[in-house]
């Protein structure tokens, strides 16, 4: 199969990972498809990191592998892939713009990668900021950067590790519509890891929820976009989520039951 899409094809096939005789991650087989977005939920330390890390070739599976757009990633390194953080990651000896032309190392034109960084910084609102040292933004601002930085090469696959889990919350829902907003556009794979069930549920196509090392939810999120807060459906979505995370059968009157829960968070 050829894929001319902007997105990258990923599957995880028998993917395992043991730490020691600690295994975080077992037989675990995935196919997320060009452009999609999916999101990752999961108590703490169930192994969400631990499976962005083996996408994206930081570190090596005890067993099975991962392919991408077909191909064996051999645990490589790949450039069509970029990781974003909770913590915004720049460096504060550089201004705003060299920070995002750090996601343009190695292209051939010097002022073709200026244009390119300053292109990806008017597209998250920051162009007038880029000869700002990172130190005098705020923290939206910085992840705002980071997320220019990833998104200057046009990656294939997006890896986001929990990226605006540190953010207020109104920082939280700008960032989410500008990160769909940017993946509508461009159409990259998106992998997102969240604890917030309802921003996984805003934002993706389809939400899985690992347990025990395997994939214990995969489900597909069938709500018209761009979806509103507060909708009945979503909000119904969010508590049959939740309800499987927290271990409990799924109730009939889910909306209801939803707001035994004060946070979407887990
Ligand atoms: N390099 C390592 N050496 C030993 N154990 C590790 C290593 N990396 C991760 N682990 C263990 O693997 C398990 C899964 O960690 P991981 O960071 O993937 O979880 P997570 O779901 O991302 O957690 P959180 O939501 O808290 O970030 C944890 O028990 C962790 O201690």
């Amino acid at each position: 199969m050829t894929y001319e899409a902007r997105g990258m094809h990923l599957k995880l096939q028998g993917l395992s990972k043991s730490f020691g005789t600690k295994t975080v991650l077992q037989d675990i087989d995935l196919e997320i498809q060009p452009g999609e977005f999916v999101a990752i939920v999961g108590r703490s330390g169930c192994g969400k990191s631990t499976m962005l890390r083996l996408i994206a070739g930081l570190d090596a599976p005890t067993g099975g592998g991962v392919f991408l757009n077909d191909q064996h990633s051999h645990h490589r390194i790949n450039p069509d892939i970029r990781m974003m953080f909770q913590d915004a990651r720049l460096l504060p000896w550089q201004k705003v713009l060299a920070n995002v032309e750090l996601g343009l190392l190695g292209a051939n034109s010097k002022v073709l990668a200026k244009q390119t960084a300053l292109h990806v910084l008017r597209s998250v609102g920051l162009e007038d900021r880029a000869q700002e040292w990172p130190s005098v933004l705020s923290g939206g601002q910085r992840q705002r950067v980071a997320l220019a930085r990833a998104l200057a090469s046009s990656p294939k696959l997006l890896l986001l590790d929990e990226p605006l889990g540190a953010l207020d919350a109104l920082t939280r829902i700008e960032m989410q519509q500008l990160l769909e907003q940017l993946w509508q556009d461009q159409g990259f794979t998106s992998l997102l890891i969240t604890h917030d069930v309802e921003e996984a549920v805003v934002l993706a196509d389809r939400v899985l929820l690992i347990e025990n090392g395997q994939i214990s939810l995969d489900l597909e999120i069938n709500l018209p976009r761009p979806r509103v807060r507060g909708d009945v459906a979503l909000a119904q979505t969010v508590e049959k989520i939740l309800q499987r995370v927290m271990g409990q059968p799924e109730r009939e009157d889910a909306l209801q039951q939803s707001l035994s829960f004060t946070s979407t968070t887990v």
